[in-house]
């Protein structure tokens, strides 16, 4: 978060953060940021503000999304920026027709390391907001390319990718506790919370779009639809050959969080 406003500060035009009780008292920046402490609809009824940042839990990120967007704001969500697919694809098109950005916080994608395995798995740059030649009227969006076939990378053609995000039960207090993650009716669970990131990452070093084999969720005792921990298959059905699995856990048994990447090329 204040890297982000670090940078805003580089360009004039945000040059006032403006955020909401709770939230600002707690930043210092120097001036000549302004800070102010506005409810969240006279925030979207501003006409100073450009861009608003939306950290809310991720039932909530739709709504707001959409708010801001029909606000006139740039908005920067995040993950997972919808609830489910129908959300997601209204606030994707409501973007786009109004010619506004509306970007998901993964900020692992920005990193240099991403940058860096893309390049070494699939042979080929990254997309994003540091390609400035993109004639895409959301600035940084860009169709995924249709497939990673012509392209390889030190691996040779890529067979299998494998991700693991597993969070220790004990950092967010497990789903007796009232954390976020854990509820129901604010689209929470694994899948949601550090699933959609395994997604994210083999879209980005296949620069194709997956689609679900198989899936097994572990529910949370008494929900029907919060997940513990999800594992599934993924297989591309533009690039034969081509597998991957991930496993969230927001259950893991061990004492730290685990963050790994394998990935299996001909070679
Ligand atoms: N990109 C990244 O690296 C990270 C992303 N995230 C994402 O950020 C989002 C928020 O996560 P996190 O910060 O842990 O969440 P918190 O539980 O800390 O809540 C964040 C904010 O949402 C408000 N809030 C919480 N519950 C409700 C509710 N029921 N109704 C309205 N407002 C509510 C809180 O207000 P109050 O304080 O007043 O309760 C708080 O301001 C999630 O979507 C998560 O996936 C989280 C961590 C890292
Ligand atoms: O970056 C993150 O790491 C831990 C997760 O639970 C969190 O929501 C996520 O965004």
């Amino acid at each position: 978060m204040l890297d982000i406003i670090t940078d805003f500060r580089q360009i004039q035009r945000c040059a006032h953060f403006i955020g909401l009780p709770g939230v600002t008292k707690t930043l210092q920046p120097a001036e000549p940021v302004r800070i102010g402490v506005l409810g969240a609809s006279q925030l979207l009824e501003n006409p100073d503000i450009d861009a608003v940042y939306i950290g809310l839990p991720n039932g909530l990120h739709g709504q707001w999304a959409r708010k801001a967007l029909k606000a006139g704001k740039h908005v920067l969500c995040e993950k997972p920026f919808g609830a489910n697919q129908h959300e997601a694809a209204e606030v994707h098109a409501l973007a786009r027709q109004a010619g506004l950005l509306c970007r998901e916080a993964f900020h692992f994608r920005e990193h240099p390391l991403a940058a860096r395995l893309r390049e070494l798995v699939l042979g080929k740059p990254q997309p994003g907001l540091s390609d400035s030649s993109s004639p895409s009227p959301l600035p940084g969006w860009q169709q995924p390319a249709a497939s990673p076939g012509g392209s390889q990378g030190v691996l040779g053609r890529l067979q299998h990718l494998d991700v693991q995000l597993l969070i220790p039960e004990w950092m967010f207090g497990g789903p007796q506790g009232d954390n976020i993650r854990f509820q129901d009716q604010l689209a929470g669970g694994a899948m949601m919370d550090g699933g959609c990131y395994c997604i994210s990452l083999l879209r980005l070093l296949t620069g194709a779009e997956p689609h679900v084999v198989s899936a097994e969720a572990s529910l949370v005792p008494g929900s029907q639809v919060t997940d513990g921990a999800m594992t599934a298959q993924l297989a591309w059905s533009d690039v034969p050959g081509l597998t991957a699995s991930f496993t969230a856990s927001l259950q893991h048994p061990g004492p730290v969080p685990l963050t790994q990447l394998k990935v299996q090329g001909a070679k």
